[in-house]
């Protein structure tokens, strides 16, 4: 029996949190019974303690330079930390504090149209965030019977993904590529996208430089979305303690709103960061490495967080959570540790391939290697009538592109397929920062598909695509609403989309005006 056994939790909790503001306002400090502990070693990022026998694993830690800590390994005698500060402040002998509390992230609507970091801080100059309370970053990852099938689609915008690989509201969808191969602008266009939608988004990157999270800002806030989304940054030059925290915290913001029956979009950019730092740190704590030098277990540690998201029950609020994890690749390996584990993990994956790039094909969507496992339940049936036939058209094409490359004389036949299928390929490029509706989509793809672009070189695609747009969103009102109703086309329908692209295109067959 210690005397500390006499503290009850909350006499500590209102001395702590006393002598804490002490800490800060230069107050007189009010006298508390804590049980402390001594830095040994201190490393990039890591800490040693000893002292704290009763500490528990994850509990945070405050050092007396105001550097919190979280506690990773127990040994006796001797603690693992992960600093959530820079390191260089701590010096060996600093004494340490319990909290006896988890770290916690604010939660609520104060968050969205903020730029954060990995604690729920403000980055960006709006002041305070007044957040409704404070939740702790690790949480059970709902129960089978608390989830239903995912049943509604999440729209992307994008005609290669909304089409061939869709993606439903509660699904996990990996994007996995190669260095500059189109991840992020994805995952911006998907957020620039849900300004059609309720989907509220979180944005977390993770291990980013500065320049590249100010351009997902910017391209927010010029799509009009920054209000209704959540920007966290850790970047690489911060501790690599908050760079590992971050996508907890983050999907602890999401599960506040997903308990509310919204429904989310968390982006994790990227992934491989993730475990980069957590390898770190791992290292420096002196783990044991395992494959790759990633600590044993890397797996758990992004299986427990990609569990949480998922379609939830009208019993926890029936929200959902989406979340597009990224994982970066080298020279296109998907059989490497992280990779693998990341696809074992999640509903399916969007792969861009580098040779797609080089073709200028973005996004460079590689068909034939993304796979949607839930996805194509929930997708709009609609848009479904057009998806089998679109995989079909391009695998074709691509297996004759392979052939015609011989240099074989070419029968009429297979001329024309290679012609449809090229155009159809060239129809699947979109901009950055343009996403399309359901409704232009299938306009597009119809009129591909029914070779109206066939005789077109890329150029004039492009135009072909415009028009053909601006005119379903004129004239076609009968297919949005057959969108809205979740209706299967019917032929009518088909011969209405491909009549009304024919009028569009038929200013290409006038003869240019004379003008004098
Ligand atoms: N749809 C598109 N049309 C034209 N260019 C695009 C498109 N999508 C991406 N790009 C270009 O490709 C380049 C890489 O894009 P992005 O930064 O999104 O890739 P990334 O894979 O996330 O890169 P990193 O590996 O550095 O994180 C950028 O220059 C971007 O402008």
């Amino acid at each position: 029996m210690s005397v500390l056994d006499d503290v009850t939790e909350q006499q500590f909790e209102q001395n702590f949190n006393a002598w804490l503001d002490s800490l800060s306002t230069g107050a007189t400090p009010t006298p508390v019974l804590t049980e402390t502990g001594t830095v040994t070693e201190v490393a990039d990022g890591v800490a040693i303690v000893s002292g704290l026998a009763r500490a528990l694993a994850d509990e945070l830690l405050v050092f007396a330079s105001g550097v919190h800590g979280i506690v990773l390994d127990l040994e006796p005698g001797r603690l693992g930390i992960i600093l959530l500060g820079p390191s260089e402040q701590i010096h060996l002998g600093e004494t340490v504090y319990r909290t006896r509390k988890v770290v916690s992230v604010p939660v609520g609507s104060a968050l969205l149209g903020r730029v954060i970091d990995a604690m729920g801080r403000p980055r960006d100059t709006l002041g305070p965030i007044d957040a409704i309370a404070e939740h702790p970053i690790e949480a059970e990852a709902p129960s089978i019977l608390n989830r239903t099938q995912i049943f509604r689609p999440l729209a992307t915008g994008l005609k290669a993904i909304d089409a061939a690989i869709p993606v439903g509201l509660g699904q996990r969808e990996l994007i996995i590529g190669d260095r500059q191969t189109g991840k992020t602008s994805i995952a911006i266009d998907t957020m620039l996208n849900q300004a059609r939608s309720d989907v509220l988004c979180i944005y977390c990157a993770v291990g980013q430089r500065g320049d590249a999270v100010a351009r997902v800002i910017r391209a927010l806030k010029d799509g009009e979305m920054l209000q209704r989304c959540i920007v966290m940054s850790a970047g690489d030059e911060e501790a690599p303690g908050l760079s590992y925290i971050a996508p907890y915290a983050a999907m602890t913001m999401a599960e506040y709103f997903s308990a509310q029956g919204q429904d989310v979009l968390v982006i994790f950019d990227d992934m491989t960061h993730h475990a980069r730092s957590y390898r770190e740190l791992s290292l420096l704590l002196r783990r044991p490495p395992g494959r790759e030098a990633f600590p044993g277990d890397i797996f758990y540690v992004h299986a427990r967080l990609l569990e949480r998201a998922g379609q939830f029950g009208a019993d926890i609020g029936g929200g959902s959570i989406t979340t597009l994890p990224v994982v970066e690749t080298q020279a296109g390996n998907l059989s490497a540790y992280i990779p693998t584990n990341l696809i074992s993990i999640t509903d399916g994956q969007i792969y861009l391939s580098p040779q797609l790039v080089r073709k200028n094909q973005f996004p460079a969507v590689d068909l034939g290697l993304s796979v949607s496992r839930v996805g194509s339940k929930a997708q709009n049936r609609t848009l479904r009538g057009v998806s089998g036939n679109l995989r079909v058209t391009l695998s074709q094409f691509e297996e004759l592109e392979d052939f015609a490359r011989f240099g074989t004389r070419l029968d009429d036949v297979t001329r024309a397929r290679l012609a449809r299928g090229s155009a159809v390929r060239t129809a699947l490029r979109q901009a950055e920062r343009d996403p399309m509706s359901a409704l232009e989509q299938l306009a597009v793809l119809i009129a591909a598909m029914e070779g109206l672009f066939d005789q077109f070189n890329e150029q004039k695609i492009n135009d072909a695509m415009r028009l053909v747009r601006d005119a379903a969103q004129q004239q076609l009102a009968v297919i949005e609403q057959r969108i809205i109703d979740n209706q299967t086309l019917q032929d009518d329908d088909h011969t209405l989309i491909v009549n009304c692209a024919q009028k569009a295109l038929s200013i290409f067959d006038q003869p240019a005006t004379n003008t004098k």
